[in-house]
């Protein structure tokens, strides 16, 4: 099964890299893969039990075990938590490989996620605040693993797919 994903996605919580991973994959006829849904389905609970039992770190130590997993063995396209970025380690080990920025602003960013109570980082009385924390931390490491950016804020979903699409196309040419 060893293999190298022909794309990796990173960029902030409702970004929409799992959406988008799923929807390319679907476009390109190859597998999809969620280091996310992975770490649920190795735990066999979901994130926020995790984050709320075991803590944000251990959850940090699954994602990069995930991580490792998926870069050594997926070959079709591949979205990352939000946090993934994060460790250096997670960072060194995405380099050479195709990683797209799915860049969203606090406003998207909020309003996308807002509906949901499933992201445990961004539950909170200010989720605009802690949105905008969050993204002046981790833009720098977003652009610093990637070779690509679509913003997505005025795109509908199948238009972020078109500009990967368009970009996997120029790669090949
Ligand atoms: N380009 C887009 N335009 C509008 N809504 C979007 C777009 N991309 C994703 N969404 C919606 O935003 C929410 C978060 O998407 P998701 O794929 O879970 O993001 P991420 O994995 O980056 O956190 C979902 O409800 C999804 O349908
Ligand atoms: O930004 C983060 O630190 C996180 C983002 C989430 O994934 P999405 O970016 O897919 O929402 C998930 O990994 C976890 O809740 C932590
Ligand atoms: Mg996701």
């Amino acid at each position: 099964m060893a293999g190298r994903p022909l794309v990796v996605l990173v960029g902030a919580p409702g970004a929409g890299k799992t959406t988008v991973a799923a929807a390319l994959s679907r476009r390109l006829g190859v597998p999809f893969r969620d280091t996310d849904r992975d770490i649920e389905k190795a735990a066999g609970r979901d994130i926020p039990d995790i984050f709320t039992n075991d803590g944000e770190a251990a959850f940090r130590a699954l994602e990069t075990q995930a991580l490792r997993t998926a870069l050594a063995e997926h070959d079709g396209i591949l979205s990352l938590g939000g946090g993934a970025i994060l460790a250096e380690e997670n960072r060194r080990a995405l380099s050479g490989h195709a990683v797209i920025h799915l860049a969203v602003s606090m406003n998207q960013g909020v309003r996308r996620t807002g509906m949901a109570a499933n992201r445990p980082l961004l539950v909170g009385i200010n989720p605009r605040a802690t949105f905008k924390t969050l993204l002046t931390a981790r833009v720098p490491l977003y652009q610093e693993v990637s070779v690509f950016e679509v913003n997505t804020d005025l795109l509908a979903v199948d238009q972020v797919v078109d500009a990967i699409a368009a970009w996997l196309e120029e790669q090949n040419t």
